[in-house]
Parts: structure tokens; C-alpha cells; sequence
């Protein structure tokens, strides 16, 4: 099954090229990581597949698990809908830092409970305990009664996750979660994002800047450059080399390892062919 369809999808902001004609499917429960240089058109894409933005061209579409979310420019009647299905985390401000992290977590609840309820915080038991139970699986637990603004940042990320599965999106899009962290606090996120991907077979799509990363945790990557798809495959083909023709002098903004790093995705399922798209182009 096809969880994200985007084909002909172009974005101009006055004279920048934010996305040029881009295309690609993700199959459901698949974790794909996005990366590219700054301005490569990361954070763009995935604001057009979360609904925040539309795109341009009568030929430009973007379907999620099948319904079509906008089409021609324009958002279609399906993307109400759709919302539900897809959950969004931003590198900072997941939270309303002046509640409590549980209510944080409820908010996930909002879009299948009646409004009136949600407007007045009253949320029942059973909503609570799958609150509390997303809380423990992310790791934090015993932080339920605190305001969010007293977490940490990479207890922030895993409490937006924790959200994600109390909404029980089959979609997740992070963009940049792991950029303001430091290494350990990104390992657990990533952790976690894995997991909640593994376990769920929720749809994982995550910008990054960091290769490393996508190498550790992702069997695919798709690689970005002004706003189109240079590479869509498996993440063991970003050998710094691959990557430094791939980019030129923007490699540098990509943060390369000194040596590849086998990862955990890639003993799970079988690698696909490299593709190298639209690279004469660029
Ligand atoms: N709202 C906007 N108004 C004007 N230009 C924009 C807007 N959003 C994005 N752009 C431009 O579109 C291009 C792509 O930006 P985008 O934020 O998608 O890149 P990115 O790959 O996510 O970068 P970063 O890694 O720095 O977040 C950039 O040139 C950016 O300046």
C-alpha cells in the first residue's frame, strides 16, 4: 500500500525554485530519511505532504494512503481528513510549553473526540491511560505532571512522538527533530522514532542534515538538491564520495562520518537499486 503519493509537485517563493517538479511514493510503514543541504527544499517538501502549504502547476498532487490531499494547486476536500492521519514534529515548539506534558500528549486525542470536550480539557480515563502508556513507551513516564517547558529538548521530541501515537497517525513527518541535540538525546530520538516505525508500522519520513544518521537508521534515503530529488535509494550508497559528487562544495553542510557506519535497517530488508534522478539536470 502507498502511504504518500507526490507527483509534478512544484513550490516558487517570488524568484526561489523551493521545489521543482518533484515525485516520489513512500510505501506504508516504511522510515525514509530526507536529506540535503540548507535551502535544498527539505522543510517545504514535508510542509506540502503535512497540508501547511500548496503547490503549484495543474499537474501537481499529493495523495496520502490513496486520498487525494491537493491536486492542481489546490487543498482537495480529502485533506481534512487526511490531517488526522498525519502527525508533524518540527526541530522546536511541539509543545504549549505552559501545559502539562500529559495534556501535551492529549492533544493528540482532539481530531476523533467531540470538540466540546477538547475545548474544555475534559478527557476520560481510558484517553489518559493511552496518554500515560505512549509517555512510558517514549521513555518519560514519570514526567506526565510536569509543564512541558520543563523538559529537556529530546524529552520535548519524544513527548511530541508520544502525541503522534495517542493521535494514532499512520503518517509522521519530522522535520530536523534531531538538529538541536546533542548526540545522545538524538540516538534515543532516533530510538524511539525506529520503534514507534517497527512496532506500528507507523510511516516514517525525517529530514536530516546529519548522513550518519540516515546510514544508522534508515534503509532508504532520498537526497535533495535545490528543491529536486538527486538520489532516491538505499542509505549504505552515501559513501562521502558518493555524497561529495552529489553535492559539490554544499557537501560540506551535510555532516559527513569519517568512516560508513553499517546500519540496523539494512539487515531488515533488502537493499533497492541506487537511482540517481535528475542529476544532468542539476
Ligand atoms: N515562506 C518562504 N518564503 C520565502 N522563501 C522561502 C519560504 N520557505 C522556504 N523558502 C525558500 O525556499 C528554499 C527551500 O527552503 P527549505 O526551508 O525548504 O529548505 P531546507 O532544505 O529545509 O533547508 P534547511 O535545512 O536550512 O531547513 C530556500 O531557498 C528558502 O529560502
Amino acid at each position: 500500500m502507498t502511504a504518500i503519493s507526490v507527483s509534478r509537485l512544484s513550490k516558487r517563493f517570488g524568484t526561489t525554485k523551493a521545489l521543482s517538479d518533484v515525485s516520489l511514493r513512500i510505501g506504508a510503514g516504511e522510515m525514509v530519511a530526507l536529506i540535503g543541504a540548507s535551502g535544498s527544499g527539505k522543510s517545504t517538501l514535508i510542509r506540502h505532504l503535512a497540508g501547511l502549504e500548496t503547490g503549484e502547476g495543474e499537474a501537481s498532487r499529493v495523495e496520502i494512503f490513496g486520498t487525494l490531499a491537493q491536486g492542481a494547486g489546490r487543498m482537495a476536500p480529502g485533506a481534512r481528513e487526511v490531517r488526522g492521519d498525519v502527525s508533524v514534529i518540527f526541530q522546536q515548539f511541539n509543545l504549549v510549553s505552559r501545559l502539562s506534558v500529559l495534556t501535551n500528549v492529549l492533544i493528540g486525542t482532539l481530531g476523533r473526540i467531540p470538540r466540546w470536550r477538547g475545548t474544555l480539557g475534559l478527557f476520560r480515563r481510558p484517553e489518559r491511560q493511552e496518554a500515560h502508556a505512549a509517555l512510558a513507551r517514549v521513555g518519560i513516564g514519570q514526567t506526565g505532571a510536569q509543564r512541558a517547558s520543563t523538559l529537556s529538548g529530546g524529552q520535548q521530541q519524544r513527548a511530541a512522538i508520544a502525541r503522534t501515537l495517542v493521535q494514532r497517525a499512520r503518517i509522521l513527518l519530522a522535520d530536523e527533530p534531531i538538529a538541536s541535540l546533542d548526540p545522545a538525546s538524538a540516538r534515543r530520538v532516533m530510538d524511539v522514532l525506529s520503534e514507534v516505525n517497527r512496532t506500528d508500522g507507523i510511516t516514517v519520513l525525517v529530514s536530516l542534515h546529519q548522513v550518519e544518521y540516515a546510514r544508522r537508521y534508515f534503509a532508504r534515503t532520498i537526497a535533495m538538491r535545490d528543491g529536486q530529488i538527486v538520489f532516491d535509494g538505499p542509505s549504505t550508497a552515501l559513501t562521502n564520495d558518493f555524497l561529495s559528487e552529489l553535492y559539490g562544495s554544499a557537501s560540506e553542510e551535510l555532516v559527513l562520518p569519517d568512516a560508513p557506519a553499517a546500519h540496523e535497517a539494512d539487515r531488515r530488508e533488502p537493499a533497492r537499486q541506487p537511482r540517481k534522478a535528475a542529476l544532468e539536470a542539476v
